[in-house]
């Protein structure tokens, strides 16, 4: 085992002994108090199956088989669900084939980031995260399911899931995800019309051709940006069956796949031979092979946030110092945009998670002895599915197929994963530079401060930003606003940059994991809106025209103010709380959500998780 790793996970389980005890005494008792249904009422039980008539016969029979319980995050907005429309009819009748049975639990919202992107919508996104996690809870809660089967594939979303279903962790779960849409117009293409649109120099019309082009029908998106990195994630903790993160919907192997996992859920059922609860799955050696996967691959800035609420639902304690160390140990083995030019088609064909789990297996990055829900360890993740005439099987992966998008450990694009933690007198900030040029790690440039994206844009068409700066946008936090994705300003960045420009971003908000190319402090903490406390962030001291070091290379974050001028600041006044489309519904959220590095989450927050 590599050693930093190795020093990571020994850290996380020491730190994590109280709370991953208690929450293992939780499932355990969770498993014994209450599964199976034969405990519920016959008023319970008849409301229960009323639903679903065909199948009630045999779920009245059932003792030792499962009712597996079927959370879906289906809607239309997001093309990457819209998969998911007759997944619960035919995943119940692959139940049937092994003499079990499906029930759709509930469903869960999923918002789409594209479409929010820069809206007001977007500052619901972070906590309906906490949302689908209590949807998901809701469905689980009606205690009819021996299993479950979780369908989501999104940013906010597979997150949100296993926030929820981890505290029914003694039950076994799979992620069914539904792959990715067929390549269309090549994501630097995209972002170029982008671009000339920024400098008026392409139309609406061109625009929003182009981006039909690239969003062209159902599937996930293909650049790697945060739903994409799920999907990886979920290879690395063994929660898919092997493979099934990149194959394109509409097909007989993902077809194979998802019935796969239908078979696969009553085996590791409490009355299967393979017990394998959710809760047991998701360990520290499984939330170490999440961020190793995170770097290794350079994947989303959102899982730095994500993951350490996901391992808090299991009772598992990672913070961004853990993060920093791993990054400095782990390779980049994959360039995909906006980390390169390829999308996640080009990544599958390149030999896509399974060669990239062998490859990380072998050189010692990831944990091998994981609880998956494919049966074995992590070895199986290593080799790809394949269909051999209608069988399913699965294959080793072989060596990369396409060198500039897949690299083998013994000779990565880069020795480490490109994720740093920026610390200075703002605060403690994180920053991707995988996809960043190395001559802009460290821009050091005049402050222009905003407490709105919207206004970044205003400046930039008023020709305002024609120099060398350092775009500071603030109460972009949890608590502000909800933490939005600023990734419209990546166009605008990007030109400035292009322009020849020292340009790079700070802030107290998020990026989508499709930004990339100009260099973004994010999720600064403390955020700038005052706390209980009525202390802010020092990242509210900041004025225009101050000197700001970004510097990626030393790993800081500096405003270059005398120390006791910079004591005597007032920190500028928050704006009021926006309302309208729903924003005011989520006060409650934003009032109970403690701070980035932890998760961001009001709801474990307020759970004293
Ligand atoms: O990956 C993430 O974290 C995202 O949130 C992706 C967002 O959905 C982007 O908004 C979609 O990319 P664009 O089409 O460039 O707007
Ligand atoms: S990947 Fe992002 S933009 Fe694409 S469907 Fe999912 S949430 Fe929407």
């Amino acid at each position: 085992m590599n050693p930093a790793v190795s020093a990571v996970t020994d850290r996380i389980i020491e730190r994590s002994r109280p709370t991953r005890s208690a929450y293992l005494s939780l499932i355990e008792r969770e498993r014994d108090g209450w599964i199976g249904r034969p405990r519920l009422g016959c008023a319970n039980l008849a409301h229960a199956y009323a639903g679903t008539p065909e199948d009630r016969d045999a779920m009245k029979t059932q003792t030792q088989a499962m009712n597996i319980g079927l959370v879906t995050a289906y809607n239309d907005m997001l093309s990457a669900h819209a998969v998911y429309y007759r997944y619960p009819e035919q995943m119940k009748v692959w139940a049937r084939e092994v003499g079990a049975t499906a029930q759709v639990a509930g469903g869960v919202p999923a918002m789409c980031d594209g479409v929010t992107q820069g809206y007001p919508g977007m500052e619901l996104s972070l906590f309906s995260r906490d949302t689908i996690a209590l949807s998901t809870a809701i469905a689980l809660s009606h205690g009819t399911f021996e299993g479950a089967a979780l369908l989501g594939i999104c940013d906010k979303i597979v997150p949100g899931l296993l926030m929820g279903a981890l505290r029914f962790g003694h039950l076994p779960m799979i992620l069914i995800p539904g792959g990715p849409m067929p390549s269309g117009l090549p994501n630097k293409a995209k972002a170029a019309v982008r671009e000339r649109f920024a400098e008026g120099q392409a139309t609406r019309d061109e625009l929003l051709d182009a981006e039909i082009q690239a969003y062209h029908t159902q599937g996930t998106c293909t650049f790697y940006g945060t739903a994409n990195t799920n999907q990886m994630m979920m290879e690395v903790m063994g929660l898919h069956m092997p493979g099934a993160a990149f194959v394109n919907p509409g097909t007989k192997l993902r077809q194979e796949l998802t019935r796969a996992a239908v078979h696969r859920l009553p085996r590791i059922g409490v009355h299967g031979d393979d017990y394998r609860p959710l809760g047991r799955c998701v360990d520290e050696k499984a939330i170490v092979n999440a961020a190793v996967g995170l770097l290794a691959t350079g994947g989303s800035t959102n899982h730095l946030l994500h993951v350490p609420a996901i391992a808090r639902a299991a009772g598992i304690v990672i913070d961004w110092e853990d993060f920093d160390r791993l990054s400095a140990a782990v390779p980049l083995l994959a360039r995909v945009y906006p980390n390169g030019s390829a999308d996640v088609n080009g990544f599958e064909a390149a030999g896509g998670m399974p060669f990239v789990i062998r490859e990380l297996l072998d050189a010692g990055y990831l944990h091998r002895d994981i609880m998956t829900v494919a049966g074995g360890d992590l070895t199986d993740y290593g080799s790809a599915p394949t269909l051999d005439g209608d069988a399913l099987t699965w294959a080793p992966a072989g060596p990369t197929r396409d060198d500039t998008i897949l690299r083998p450990a013994a000779a990565p694009f880069s020795p480490d994963g490109g994720m740093r933690i920026l610390q200075g007198n703002i605060g403690r900030a994180c920053i991707k530079v995988s996809a960043v040029e190395r001559d802009r790690w460290v821009v050091e440039a005049p402050a222009r401060v905003f407490a709105d994206q919207l206004e970044v844009l205003e400046a930039f068409k008023a020709g305002e930003l024609e120099r060398d700066v350092v775009v500071v946008v603030r109460f972009q936090g949890p608590r502000a606003n909800g933490m939005p994705e600023l990734h419209k300003l990546t166009p605008p960045l990007g030109v400035l940059q292009n322009r020849g420009f020292r340009v790079a971003l700070v802030t107290d908000g998020r990026m989508s994991g499709a930004s990339g190319k100009v260099p973004c402090a994010i999720h600064c903490s403390p955020e700038a809106l005052p706390g209980r406390d009525g202390v802010g962030g020092a990242i509210a001291l900041i004025r225009d025209g101050d000197l700001i070091r970004v510097d990626a290379e030393a790993g800081t974050l500096e405003a270059l103010v005398p120390a006791d001028e910079w004591a005597a600041r007032t920190p500028a006044a928050a704006p009021p709380a926006a309302t309208g489309m729903g924003r005011e519904l989520f006060g409650m959220f934003r009032g109970l959500a403690d701070e980035a590095e932890k998760g961001a989450s009001a709801i474990l927050a307020g759970a004293g998780l």
